[in-house]
């Protein structure tokens, strides 16, 4: 992917007057707990979680296989319905899937009979936008993931990294408040998945958007995230919030940094599993620690002040 990416000013326009004119991405989650199944097949997925992700945050939900990382990330979606509690973004109530919540999976889920450019344009389609819209819509995020050359190609004969940049133009093509990514990087080889990580930086900081991306990779939670979001195992809750103020922009020599071995060490001994924690001793739930004791800074300099869309 291009790592200059193109500007959005232009395109405004196409972004709705809330998304231009104040912050939008505002997601809370208020005692939602996810059970599949019913009587004595019933399978608790997620245990009773809160959480407020501000509009802006790029948070990655961290944690072992199958604790529930997906099922979470799901109901924000409006994919999976809590059994209880409640999910809003921008005060919304989720009750189903929505434009304004952008979703990127692990298998590209691209429509496989549908040029790239028909791709990317069929959420704005489907939005009834004109053809002249949906084509410069198309253009625009085509530009952006640096396919333009590819336009009129089908998505098989993309590799599985060109795949995924369309994946995530997709999604952005309805200029959601929220990109919800599902271990967006985890088919593809290590090489191009630090290319689309850096890449997807660019965008975040040129879009302003939410994103909550789960991985079960440490380095790159901590290379992408403001906050990581420690998941225990199944039945999963957060048991670790943790602000990352490492400094912004990152990029690859980034990686090399004392500063994130330290960092490293630090998400990966709350991440492993911990059998000796302290759990409350009324709920038997491992005990939460707070952010302010979670924090670790190793620059202290603020983040790059963000580009305003406005
Ligand atoms: N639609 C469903 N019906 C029944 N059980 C489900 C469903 N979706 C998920 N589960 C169960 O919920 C639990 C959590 O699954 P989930 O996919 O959210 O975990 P995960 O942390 O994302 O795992 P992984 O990292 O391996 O993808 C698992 O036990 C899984 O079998």
């Amino acid at each position: 992917m291009n790592t200059q990416v193109v500007s959005l000013k232009e395109h405004i326009p196409h972004r709705s007057r809330a998304l231009a004119q104040k912050d939008c991405g505002h997601i809370v989650i208020e005692d939602v707990e996810i059970t599949f199944g019913k009587g004595v097949s019933a399978s608790q997925a997620v245990k009773r979680t809160s959480l407020d992700i501000r509009p802006g945050e790029f948070v990655c939900i961290l944690g072992p296989s199958g604790c529930g990382k997906s099922t979470l990330l799901n109901s924000i979606a409006g994919y999976v319905t809590p059994s209880s509690g409640t999910v809003t973004v921008d005060g919304n109530a989720v009750t189903g899937p929505g434009p304004d919540r952008g979703m990127v999976f692990q298998q590209y889920s691209l429509f496989p009979w549908k040029t790239i450019r028909d791709n990317i344009a069929f959420g704005p389609r489907v939005a009834g936008r004109s053809n002249v819209e949906c084509s410069s819509i198309a253009n625009t995020f085509l530009e952006m993931v640096g396919l333009s050359k590819f336009a009129d190609k089908y998505p098989a004969e993309l590799s599985g990294g060109m795949q995924q940049r369309v994946g995530i133009a997709r999604a952005l093509a309805n200029y959601p408040s929220v990109l919800l990514m599902d271990e967006p990087f985890g088919a593809l080889d290590a090489q191009t998945r630090l290319m689309m990580q850096e890449n997807l930086l660019s965008l975040w900081s040129e879009f302003g958007i939410t994103v909550v991306f789960v991985t079960h990779d440490v380095d790159e939670a901590i290379f992408l995230a403001d906050r990581v979001l420690v998941m225990s195992a199944s039945p999963g809750s957060i048991i670790d919030d943790l602000h990352v103020t490492l400094q912004r922009p990152r990029s690859r020599p980034w990686r090399r940094a004392p500063s994130l071995w330290s960092s490293r060490r630090s998400v990966s001994s709350r991440s492993a599993p911990r059998a000796s924690r302290p759990s409350n001793s009324r709920t038997g739930d491992p005990c939460f620690v707070p952010s302010s004791v979670s924090v670790w800074c190793v620059f202290p300099s603020p983040r790059a002040p963000r580009r305003s869309m406005a």
